[in-house]
């Protein structure tokens, strides 16, 4: 037994403490206050709902279908023209939407905004959210709870998309487009192209960072192709200027922010 619970602790991450109370505080923030217009939202429903997704069960081997009683509970929708994607470029995308409120990344939704930055389980021993270890997710566990719970949440929010989308992307990375990151596998495939009929990339440089990719790059090329073969319209900038100027908040000195000001 000892070995078995050494060799899950040492192959776990910190589960986020108190998640529950996390949780259901979260909800109320954004319903009650952030978001009055949804301030009929059950918060313990939605709570118990999320939980009983994984509750009570092996820990790599959640399923999206268990989570399906809580996007059919939770139902909300973003104004066209306003859904902004990201990969690789989290902390400006939030700062960017932080900005502009009008756009919505998914963390600006109710079930983004509830979950993002936690890390959460069960145990088919008890019915208890998991305070403790929750396993990494790997090649010997590929369904854990948080990574099923993005991969579900993330098509919701692709699939509910309408008119002109846009994506910030990383061009100081490797490569700013992946088909192997939730953006490149998840969302670009569940726009509907009766619905979605521009996507618009923005690849952005880290200020003073190296230039490693571009909309001129192969990967931004085969994210046109992609796009392109859904029937959507694609569109690319560097550096977008509105996100540089956030960018340059921090670096007022550098040359580059010299000329925008
Ligand atoms: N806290 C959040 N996490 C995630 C969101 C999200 O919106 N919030 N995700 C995914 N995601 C998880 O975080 C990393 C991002 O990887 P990273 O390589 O940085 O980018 P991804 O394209 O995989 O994912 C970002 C994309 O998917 C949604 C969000 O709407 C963005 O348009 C990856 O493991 C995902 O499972």
């Amino acid at each position: 037994i000892w070995v078995g619970v050494l060799t899950w602790r040492q192959s776990s991450m910190g589960a986020t403490d108190h998640v529950s109370a996390i949780v259901l505080g979260r909800c109320l923030t954004y319903t009650r206050n952030m978001h009055p217009e949804l301030r009929n939202q059950d918060c313990k429903k939605i709570l118990n709902t999320f939980t009983s997704a994984f509750v009570s069960k092996d820990p790599c081997n959640i399923t999206k279908e268990d989570y399906q009683p809580l996007i059919d509970l939770v139902t909300q929708t973003v104004p066209c023209n306003k859904t902004l994607f990201w990969s690789r470029s989290k902390e400006l995308a939030h700062q960017y939407s932080g900005i502009q409120k009008e756009m919505f990344t998914l963390e600006d939704t109710l079930l983004g905004y509830i979950a993002d930055n936690l890390v959460w389980c069960g145990d088919p021993r008890t019915s208890e959210v998991k305070e403790e270890f929750c396993p990494y997710r790997n090649e010997n566990c590929s369904s854990t709870a948080t990574s099923v719970f993005w991969t579900v949440v993330s098509q919701k929010f692709a699939e509910s998309a309408c008119g002109t989308v846009y994506v910030m992307l990383n061009g100081s990375g490797t490569t700013a487009f992946s088909k192997a990151s939730t953006f490149g596998s998840v969302e670009v495939f569940n726009l509907h192209p009766d619905r979605v009929h521009t996507l618009h990339a923005w690849v952005m440089h880290d200020i003073g960072g190296v230039e490693r990719d571009s909309c001129l790059g192969s990967s931004i090329k085969e994210l046109k192709s992609i796009v392109n073969q859904r029937n959507i319209s694609f569109f690319c900038q560097d550096d977008y200027r509105p996100a540089r100027f956030v960018q340059c908040v921090r670096h007022p000195e550098h040359p580059s922010c010299s000329v925008l000001m």
